[in-house]
Order: C-alpha cells, then structure tokens, then sequence
C-alpha cells in the first residue's frame, strides 16, 4: 500500500484509535502516557455508549428503585418512604449524567490529555493506514507510525420477528434515553439488559412482561443469580413467561398501541417492546477487506489485543468488538494492556505474555467481574461450577445463604442473599464466586481479588472481615469449606 498517499496530505501519528468509547479513550490515554502520540476518531460521541446509551443512564435509571428499596427494607426507615418514585425527576437526574449525549466534557478531557479528536466515521485504508469520512463528506487520511486500535464497539442485535422494524421497537438505545415511561413495556430476552431494564422501567411505573426464549433468566451465570432474579421481578409484579417468543408485533397507526403475537398463539398488547438479545459486530463498514479480514466479523485478539491472523504487529482490538468480555472495566482493562504492549513493541522488546505482565489482559480468561443492579442484585467473577468441571478441573463449590450472616439481618429486615464459591481443589484456590442480594455489587471485588492473587483458601482464614458486615459471609464460606 506505499505510495497511495504520496501526493495526499496525511497527518501522522503513532497510534490511531477509531471509537471514543471506553475502551479508545483509555487507550489513547494510555499511549500518551507513554510518550507516544496518538489520535482518536469518533463518529458519534467520546465516551461511546457506555456514557449515553449503557452503562451510565441505565445504572442512573435503576438507583432510584434501588436506594427507594433499600430504605423500605428497614423499619424506622420503612414509614418514612411512602410515596412512589417521581418519573420526571428520575428522568432529569439521568440527562445529567448523560448530558442527553452532549460529549463536550469527554471532547475537552481529550484535549486536556494532548489527544486530538477527528470526528467522522473511520476505515481502514491499508496497513496502518485510517480514512475518516466526515459529517459533511470529506475525507481526511491518516497514518499511523506504530498501531492502529480499533475500539468501535458493537450494535444490537434483533430477533426475527415479523413486523419489528415497522413499530419503532426499542433497544438498548431508546430503553436508556427514553423521555417518559410506556404504560405498558415487553422485554424480548432474559440477558442483563432485560432484567435490568425491566427493574428499572417497572420501578417508574410501566406494567413490563418478560419474553425469555430460554427456561431461566441469566443463562451461562450460576442458575441461582437467574433464580434469584425471577423470584425479584416476580415479587415486584413483573411478569416473566418463559420458554415463548414473540413470532409477530404490529403498531395499530391509530391508537399507537403494539400488538405482540407470540409462539405459544398468545396475544398481548403493549406500548412498547424493548429488544434486549445481544450484541453483534458492526464491522462490515471498517475497511477490514483492505488488509486482508473479512468484513462483518468479531474481531478475535492475543492477550496483548492484537488481531490475530494478520502479519505484522500493527492493528489491536479493544472492547466489546474482540467478543472477549463484553463490559465496560473489560474494555478499559484490554485498553491498558493494548497501550502497554504498542509501547514495549515500540522499544524493540516482544511484550510476550504469560506472566502478569502489565501488556496481557488475561484476566478477560479467568476473572471477568460483572454486577447487575436488578432487585436483588447479582454478581460473578470467574468460573461457575459448570464451566469449571468442562474446563476439567478438580472442583469443590460451597454455598452459604447470606442472610444468615449477622451483618445482612442488620443491614436490611428482609435481607435475602445467596453466596456460592467455586475451590480449584488441585490449588486450593478460588476460582469463581457468584453473589446475590443487597450489596452484592459491592462486594464481589474481594473475590475478583482473592481470584486474580490466587489467595490459597487456608490463607484467606487471616483475612477477617469486620464485625457486622455483610462480608463476614467469607467467614461461612470457609467455615463451610472446612477451615
Ligand atoms: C443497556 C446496557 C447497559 C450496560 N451496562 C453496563 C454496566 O453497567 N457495566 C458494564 O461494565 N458494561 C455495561 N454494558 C456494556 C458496555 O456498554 C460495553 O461493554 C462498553 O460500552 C464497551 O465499550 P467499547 O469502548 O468497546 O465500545 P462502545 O462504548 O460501544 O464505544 C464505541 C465507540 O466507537 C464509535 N465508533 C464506532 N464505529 C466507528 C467508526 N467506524 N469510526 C469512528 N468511531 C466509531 C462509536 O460511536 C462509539 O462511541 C452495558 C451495555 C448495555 C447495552
Ligand atoms: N450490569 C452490566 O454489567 C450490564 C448491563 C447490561 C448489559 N451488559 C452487557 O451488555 C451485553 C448485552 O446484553 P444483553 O442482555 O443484550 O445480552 P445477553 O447476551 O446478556 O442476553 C441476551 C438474551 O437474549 C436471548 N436471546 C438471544 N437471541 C434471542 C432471540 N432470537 N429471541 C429471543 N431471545 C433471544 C438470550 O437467550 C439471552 O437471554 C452483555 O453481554 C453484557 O456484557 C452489562
């Protein structure tokens, strides 16, 4: 591809990030740091969607319920919490953290850190070369010296049902931005996105009726964070059918209502149907043919990020689209090992992995933490049993109600909580854990650290957790255990 370029004007920089999200901006942080420069092109807005249409406006949607929850959960405190929530106010505490996607701040935080910004859609052009189409049509080239760094995230994915793109139907998108609540809401999925979004749009007054293809919620979790989750929804007044899904919807053009047709000849009539299935690549517009990949895939990576299957170490994949673990600390994990691998290639050294080393993100292999702020909350980090027995090792898991624990019964009147860990019983180590309950967001990073320190349990006995916590339900654990 020399030459291509050569009466053209290029700016030149050593690295090239295309995506603003999480991911990208870390790893541009990341490579200025270093003493490199490096550029970032964004088509929409810097800080991706995780700021503006995920992470941030749905946790800013759920607190509320939560913390109105938390407060009726003791009494003395019950009495004094009688009202419901306010929607508008929910609403505006939302739009302030998002901005209602206003990337001002994120764009001046790039700046502050000597990072320009190109906005326009980006695509590869060649080995370590982007083109940037931008809002007007122009098109402006840039090259990288070292790396390019992908971090362009992903899109949703849609059902097959008939008549979904003619109801306006929602996704993660609109279920987020959303500027008041449907009467009446249908969540196809039984994934993250539904249950929290189910929580959050029920706790503003919506009637939501789940659609779980599947038997459980929360499939490839620990099925009691599944089981604890339906038993949540249920209580709230949610309603969840399993093992249906919607064959067919239509938008009546005069009343606006939505009518769901699903597999087991049922009808329901709702407002909205927030699809909630997944993500899929939106690799397809990225240039990917002109260096040798094909177009509409995953983006599979090494442990440093770098895109496997092409010469030269040149193009790296952080976040979402390199399908290693799809969340948003993951995606800033890769994006600090990425940037810290470009620089020691950048040295002349390899940046191998295997060892710890600041340039592996292989804890996206063994302990990916995830909190979900449904009611009650769940979380996990590692293996669950089941995938630990497939990946052939010598498991022991061990169960403990955490209700029982003094701290819970303080905490909250009607505390319910489940804590389960999975042993490596060859190391003695523990290798996944899974938490439900209040608080259980919180407290799973102590096992995402006894996990990743590789803590042998009879040590984990000096760790004492204080008097009364609802972490002395490590104490049970190992009582349990045996220790
Ligand atoms: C409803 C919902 C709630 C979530 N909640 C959480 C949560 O609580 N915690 C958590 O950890 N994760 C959560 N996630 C997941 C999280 O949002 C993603 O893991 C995270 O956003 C991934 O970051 P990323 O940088 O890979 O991509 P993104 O955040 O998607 O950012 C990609 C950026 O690239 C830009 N872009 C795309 N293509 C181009 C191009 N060709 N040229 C230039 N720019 C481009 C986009 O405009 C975007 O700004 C949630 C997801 C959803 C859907
Ligand atoms: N709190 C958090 O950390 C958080 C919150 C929301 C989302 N996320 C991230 O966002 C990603 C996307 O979340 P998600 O809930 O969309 O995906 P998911 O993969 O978690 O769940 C998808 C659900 O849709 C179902 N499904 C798939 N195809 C279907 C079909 N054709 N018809 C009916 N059901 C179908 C699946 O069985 C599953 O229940 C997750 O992987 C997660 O990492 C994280």
């Amino acid at each position: 591809m020399e030459g291509i370029y050569e009466n053209t004007y290029e700016d030149t920089y050593d690295v090239v990030v295309v995506g603003g999200g999480p991911g990208g901006e870390v790893a541009a942080d990341r490579i200025v740091r270093a003493g490199l420069t490096a550029v970032v092109v964004e088509a929409e807005a810097v800080g991706g969607e995780c700021s503006y249409r995920a992470c941030v406006p749905s946790k800013a949607l759920l607190r509320p319920g939560a913390a109105r929850a938390a407060a009726r959960s003791v009494d003395g405190a019950r009495q004094a919490v009688t009202a419901e929530l306010d929607p508008a106010q929910v609403l505006a505490r939302r739009d302030r953290f998002t901005g209602r996607g206003d990337d001002t701040g994120q764009a001046e935080w790039l700046n502050g850190a000597g990072i320009p910004l190109v906005r326009g859609h980006g695509r590869l052009a060649g080995e370590r070369r982007v083109e940037v189409t931008g809002a007007d049509g122009t098109v402006r080239a840039l090259r990288a010296r070292l790396a390019v760094v992908l971090g362009k995230g992903t899109e949703p994915a849609l059902p097959p049902v008939e008549g979904l793109d003619g109801i306006g139907v929602w996704t993660n998108r609109q279920a987020t931005t959303a500027g008041s609540v449907p009467r009446r809401l249908v969540v196809i999925g039984g994934g993250v996105v539904a249950c929290e979004m189910a929580t959050a749009w029920h706790s503003l007054g919506s009637s939501v009726t789940l659609l779980v293809r599947d038997q459980a919620l929360l499939t490839g979790w620990e099925p009691c964070a599944g089981e604890e989750v339906v038993r949540g929804l249920t209580a709230l007044g949610v309603t969840v059918r399993f093992g249906v899904s919607a064959t067919r919807v239509a938008r009546d053009a005069t009343t606006r209502t939505v009518t769901v047709e699903t597999d087991d000849g049922a009808t329901l009539d709702c407002d909205e149907v927030l699809a909630a299935v997944g993500r899929r690549p939106r690799t397809a517009d990225l240039g990917l043919q002109s260096v040798g990949l094909r177009a509409g895939d995953w983006l599979p990576v090494d442990d440093t990020c770098r895109v496997t299957g092409l010469e030269g170490d040149w193009l790296y994949a952080v976040g979402d689209i390199n399908h290693r673990a799809p969340l948003t600390h993951m995606a800033k994990y890769q994006a600090r090992a990425c940037a810290a691998a470009i620089a020691e290639r950048a040295a002349g050294r390899p940046a191998d992995t295997g060892g710890r080393q600041a340039w592996s993100a292989e804890a996206d292999r063994f302990a990916v933490p995830q909190a979900v702020f449904t009611h009650p909350e769940v979380a996990s980090v590692g293996l669950t049993e089941r995938a630990a027995r497939e990946a052939g090792l010598a498991v022991r898991a061990v169960e403990y109600r955490i209700d029982d624990v003094a701290g819970a019964a303080l905490h909250a009147d009607d505390y319910r909580g489940h804590a389960k860990l999975v042993v490596d019983e060859s190391r003695g180590v523990v290798v996944g854990c899974t938490l439900t309950g209040p608080l259980a967001t919180e407290l799973i990073h102590t096992a995402t650290v006894a996990i990743v320190g590789e803590v042998p349990l009879e040590r984990l006995r000096h760790a004492v957790p204080a008097f009364p916590t609802v972490s002395e339900v490590w104490l049970r654990l190992l009582e349990a255990y045996g220790l």
